[in-house]
């Protein structure tokens, strides 16, 4: 394609002289292939036009830059020149690919908590009515029936055009992503038209980034206002979340579905749950149904609640979404408990964040009876450090033992990490045993068992690494614990 053609509908302030022909776009000077064109953009810890050199080196027939002295500077191809770098490259990939974006019904989840297991059940539900689907999240991205392991929980807007033409390839015809805070204020979604857009809630995370509250919440609600898109046609918003409550006092688009337990128009009532199956009445205003999944907690009510209105909002019937809950799977590294024959509840699940935390230790509190709950959990490096002593007091709170452990220490000082967290757990009077060795840590809470105890293994859910100063190492908590279960047989 020319370049010309590639730059449609771009604002490009200066075009440097003579044309290329090009069959691809990078943003990446490392992953440059004959024939892209690099679009060179500032970055926070770098800067692509340090590497438009490399880019050319490597095959590059364009660049595009958000630098006026690198147009300037100019090179051996030609150069154009645009205001925004990130929204640049947007444009250029759909141009490149074909708009994929345009032929895709594209559902989009935002929110602390909840998206990738609420995605993952709305791509069940949409599988279920045979719907050809393209699955975009933390864990895994799914072609219709291919599995990629994810880079991203939502990618950079040309990797996910490029998920999105061969989700078209391959006959997708749905498209359900995950938009984290980081996409949406980083414009990585730029275009992309989202027809069903979902809020599942909003508690603390991620401050290391957004720096306060307000902003992480303004982040994640650029999804309903459209991100260079018009806004979503369908808005889902969970009504018992108060930044939920919040996000219903805006202009919304054309059709608002709010959900809840204890508000909203799609409500559930007559909740019933305990270990893997979560039943309740749906009352819509186009009906009531029964719904019974195999899925397990309070927070499920809601990730359901939220995938069955999306589900609606994509022309499933109450009955097509009460028959597609009764065969849903549970998501990997979201409460699994981890197989045995010792009669021993050893759960894997994700929780993160104080209130997962809280939510998960008060899920085990109701299955465990009169026994213990065992929780095992750490803290993120590299990440918001104001969480850490808030997961410590909510992991002390609720538990009778707390066993302290890594989770991804990445650059920091592990024992800096485990100081912090402490501090929480030290403001409850909860028994804690300190372990950095995370293999070390959950053979201890495993063996501390007495009979009817649940131990918890916290924060790395389905992660299959352990990201230390020293390197990434493979590390899964199920299989661990599958192993100490193994030996103590
Ligand atoms: C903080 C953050 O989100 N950073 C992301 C962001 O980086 P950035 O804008 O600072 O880019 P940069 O690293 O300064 O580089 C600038 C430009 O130079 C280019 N470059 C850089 C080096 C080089 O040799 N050649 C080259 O061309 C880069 O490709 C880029 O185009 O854009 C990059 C390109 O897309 C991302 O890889 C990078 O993700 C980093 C690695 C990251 O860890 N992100 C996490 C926090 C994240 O995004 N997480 C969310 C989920 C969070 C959740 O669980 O809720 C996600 O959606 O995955
Ligand atoms: N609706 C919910 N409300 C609150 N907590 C939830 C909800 N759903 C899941 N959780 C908790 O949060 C953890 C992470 O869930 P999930 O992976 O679905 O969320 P996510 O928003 O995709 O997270 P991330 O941004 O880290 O990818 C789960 O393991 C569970 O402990
Ligand atoms: N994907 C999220 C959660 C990771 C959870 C935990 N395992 C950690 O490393 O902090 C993040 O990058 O913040
Ligand atoms: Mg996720």
């Amino acid at each position: 394609m020319l370049i010309d053609e590639a730059l449609a509908g771009i604002d490009v302030l200066e075009r440097g002289s003579g044309s290329a022909d090009v069959t691809g776009v990078q943003y990446d000077s490392r992953r440059v292939v004959a024939g892209d064109v690099f679009v060179a953009m500032k970055g926070e810890s770098s800067d692509g036009n340090r590497f438009i050199e490399t880019a050319i080196a490597h095959g590059a027939r364009a660049i595009v830059t958000d630098s006026r002295e690198a147009w300037a500077a100019g090179g051996a191809v030609p150069f154009y020149l645009v205001g925004n770098g990130r929204r640049a490259l947007a444009g250029v990939a759909a141009n490149v690919f074909g708009h994929p974006e345009h032929v895709l019904k594209i559902s989009a989840v935002t929110g602390t908590n909840g998206k990738t297991t609420t995605a993952f059940l709305l791509e069940q539900m949409l599988k279920s009515v045979n719907r050809k689907c393209l699955l975009i999240g933390t864990i895994e991205t799914h072609i219709g029936d291919e599995v990629r392991v994810s880079e991203h929980t939502t990618p950079e807007s040309r990797d996910l055009l490029a998920l999105f033409a061969d989700g078209v390839k391959a006959g997708c015809t749905e498209a359900v992503m995950e938009m984290s805070s980081h996409a949406l204020a980083q414009e990585r979604v730029w275009g992309v038209p989202v027809d069903v857009a979902m809020f599942t809630n909003l508690t603390q995370d991620h401050l290391d980034y957004h720096g306060t509250m307000e902003r992480y919440f303004q982040a994640k609600a650029r999804l309903f206002e459209g991100v260079g898109a018009e806004a979503p046609r369908v808005a889902v918003v969970n009504e018992d979340s108060p930044a939920g409550v919040w996000l219903l006092t805006r202009d919304l688009g054309p059709e608002v579905m709010s959900y809840g337990i204890n508000a909203g128009e799609f409500r559930a009532s007559k909740v019933a749950l305990s270990a893997g199956r979560t039943q309740f009445l749906w009352e819509t205003p186009y009906g009531a149904v029964q719904i019974d999944s195999p899925l397990t907690g309070k927070v499920n009510v809601y990730n359901l609640l939220a995938a069955s209105c999306a589900a609606m909002g994509r022309g499933l019937t109450l009955e097509e979404i009460a028959k597609a809950a009764q065969g849903l799977h549970q998501v990997p590294g979201r409460f699994q408990t981890v197989p045995n024959d010792l009669g021993i509840t050893v759960v894997v699940d994700y929780a993160h964040t104080d209130d997962a935390l809280r939510n998960l230790i008060g899920l085990a509190r109701e299955l465990v009876g009169k026994g213990r709950v065992i929780t095992l959990f750490g803290c993120g490096g590299d990440r918001d450090k104001t969480k850490r002593p808030k997961m410590g007091r909510a992991a002390g709170e609720g538990s009778d033992l707390v066993v302290l452990t890594n989770d991804n220490p990445r650059t920091e000082e592990p024992g800096a990490i485990l100081d912090e967290a402490l501090a929480g757990v030290r403001e409850t009077s909860v028994e804690c045993v300190v372990e950095p060795d995370r293999a070390t840590a959950i053979a201890l809470a495993i063996k501390a068992v007495k009979g009817g105890d649940i131990v918890l293994l916290a924060g790395k859910g389905h992660e299959k690494v352990q990201i230390l100063k020293t390197g990434t190492v493979p590390f899964d908590d199920a299989e661990v614990a599958a192993r100490v279960l193994r030996e103590i047989r």
